[in-house]
C-alpha cells in the first residue's frame, strides 16, 4: 500500500470516509476494497451488518482499527453529523432502490430516497465535507426512441437510446404509474446537490449505477429475506434457479439492461475517492454497454451457466411468462433500454469496464450455488415433510 499514487501521480493521503448504507450490497464490496487494497479508514453506518460481518470480526483482522461499525437509522439519529465531521469524505448509499417498493410503498421510496438524504446534503454542505452520492441509472426513465414507431429506422440510431449524463434528458411515465417514484425522488436530490454545488460550493460527485450485480446483492426469499419478498432480478432468477422452478418473465422479458460486474464498478468509485480534483463536480454513469441483454435472453444465459456451476441438467419449462401486474401489482412500469455513455467516466477517470457478462454469471452464480444450495434443499425437505 505504501507509495501508492493518484492519476496525476501524486502520493495518495489516507483519508477517513462515512459511508451510509455501507452495509448494503455496493456498501460491502467498497468496504472491501477499502480494507484490503488502501490506508483510508471507515465509519461504515447501517441499520444491518450482516455483509460487512466478515471485515468485522474477529478484532485480530489486518484492518481492524480502519473501520467501525455504527448502528444508525438515518432518519432519526442525532449522532449523524458528528461522523460527517470526523470524516473527510461522505458516501451516501441508503435508499431504498428495490423496484417492487416503488410502485407498493411509494412513500417510503420517496422519504428514503429524497427527504432522509437531505441532512446528509446539509451537513457535507454546511461543514465543507465532500460528498459522494449515489444516485440511478433510472433517472433516465425511458428513452427517446420508446416513442418512435415500432418499426422506425431512428430506433436503430444511437443519439434515440444510449444514456448521456449531460445532453439525455429524464422521461418518467404519469404520476399513478407509481414505479416512477424512486427515479423522481433520485432526480430531485441529484438536482438538489447540484445547486448546493452551484450556490454554497459543494464538493460533490454523483453516480449512477447501471444494473450492478455480483456476489451478496440482495436476497433469497425464505432463505435470508422474506418468503414473499420480492428482490432484483439477479437474486429472484437465482432463487427460481435453486429451487429448481421456472424463471418469471414480467411482461415477455423484452425489456434490455446492460449489467455491469460490481467488481468493476467499484474500481471506478475507488478512482472517483482517490482522485477528487477529477470527479468533483461530475454525474457519472457507472456501466458496462458491452453487456447489453433483454431480460428472457439473461434468463436463458443464467440457466445455461446455472446448469455448469452446479452440474445439475436445467429443468423442462425453464421459463414462464407473468404479468407485470400480476408481479409487481398496479402502478408498475419499466425502463425499456440502458445502455450507458462512457464518455465523461473515460475522459476524467480513464475507467472501462473489463468483464464479459458470461464470466460475471459464472462468478456469481457458483457463489449463489456455494452460499444457499443446501439451506434451499433443508428448507424445501422441511415444506415436504410438513
Ligand atoms: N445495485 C445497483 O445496481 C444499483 C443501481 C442503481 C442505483 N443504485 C443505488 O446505489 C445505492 C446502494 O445500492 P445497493 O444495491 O447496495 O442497495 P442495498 O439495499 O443493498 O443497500 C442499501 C443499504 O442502505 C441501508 N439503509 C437504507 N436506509 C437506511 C437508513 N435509513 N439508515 C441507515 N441505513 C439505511 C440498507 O440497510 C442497505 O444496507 C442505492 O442508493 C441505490 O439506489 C444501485
Ligand atoms: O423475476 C423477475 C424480476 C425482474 N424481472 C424484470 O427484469 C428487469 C430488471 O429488474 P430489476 O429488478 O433488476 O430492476 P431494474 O433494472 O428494473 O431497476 C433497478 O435499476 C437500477 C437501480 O436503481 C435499482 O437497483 C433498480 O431500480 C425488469 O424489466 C423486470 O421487470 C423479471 O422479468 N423477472
Amino acid at each position: 500500500m505504501a507509495g501508492r499514487v493518484d492519476l496525476d501521480g501524486n502520493q495518495i493521503k489516507p483519508i477517513t470516509i462515512c459511508m451510509i448504507g455501507a452495509g448494503g450490497f455496493i456498501g460491502s464490496h467498497l468496504c472491501e476494497k477499502l480494507m484490503s487494497e488502501t490506508p483510508h479508514k471507515v465509519l461504515a453506518v447501517d441499520v444491518y451488518n450482516d455483509k460487512i460481518k466478515h471485515l468485522l470480526e474477529p478484532a485480530t483482522l489486518a484492518w481492524a482499527d480502519r473501520i467501525q461499525f455504527h448502528r444508525i437509522n438515518i432518519k432519526n439519529d442525532s449522532r449523524l453529523e458528528g461522523l460527517i465531521k470526523m470524516a473527510d469524505l461522505t458516501i451516501n448509499l441508503a435508499a431504498i432502490c428495490t423496484p417492487a417498493d416503488y410502485n407498493t410503498r411509494p412513500l417510503d421510496t420517496i422519504y428514503s430516497n429524497f427527504i432522509d438524504a437531505l441532512p446528509v446534503v446539509k451537513y457535507c454542505s454546511e461543514n465543507g465535507k465532500r460528498l459522494i452520492h449515489f444516485s440511478t441509472c433510472e433517472v433516465y426513465g425511458k428513452t427517446i426512441g420508446a416513442f418512435l414507431p415500432k418499426d422506425s429506422p431512428l430506433r436503430q440510431d444511437p443519439a434515440y437510446y444510449v444514456l448521456k449524463e449531460d445532453e439525455s434528458p429524464c422521461i418518467f411515465g404519469p404520476i399513478e404509474k407509481q414505479r416512477w417514484s424512486y427515479a423522481c425522488a433520485k432526480q430531485l436530490i441529484e438536482r438538489l446537490i447540484y445547486a448546493e454545488g452551484a450556490e454554497n460550493g459543494l464538493e460533490f460527485t454523483i453516480v449512477r449505477p447501471f444494473n450492478w450485480i455480483g456476489p451478496r446483492m440482495d436476497f433469497i426469499p425464505g432463505i435470508d429475506g422474506p418468503s414473499e419478498g420480492v428482490p432484483r432480478v439477479l437474486a429472484c432468477f437465482s432463487n427460481n434457479l435453486l429451487r429448481r422452478e421456472p424463471l418469471k418473465l414480467v411482461d415477455g422479458g423484452e425489456s434490455q439492461r446492460t449489467f455491469i460486474y460490481i467488481k468493476d464498478a467499484i474500481e471506478a468509485i475507488l478512482l472517483m475517492i482517490e482522485n477528487p480534483a477529477r470527479a468533483n463536480g461530475h454525474t457519472f454513469n457507472v456501466g458496462n454497454p458491452n453487456n447489453e441483454v433483454n431480460v428472457r435472453q439473461l434468463a436463458e444465459m443464467m440457466t445455461q451457466v446455472y446448469s455448469k456451476v452446479s452440474g445439475e441438467s436445467s429443468i423442462e419449462t425453464p421459463t414462464l411468462d407473468v404479468s407485470s401486474k400480476e408481479f409487481y401489482g398496479e402502478g408498475y412500469d419499466d425502463s425499456d433500454k440502458r445502455i450507458p455513455d462512457m464518455t465523461i467516466i473515460n475522459k476524467q477517470l480513464g475507467w472501462n469496464p473489463k468483464t464479459a457478462l458470461w464470466d460475471l454469471l459464472e462468478s456469481t452464480l457458483t457463489y449463489q450455488h456455494r452460499t444457499y444450495a443446501e439451506a434451499i434443499k433443508q428448507a424445501m425437505s422441511k415444506t415436504t415433510a410438513n
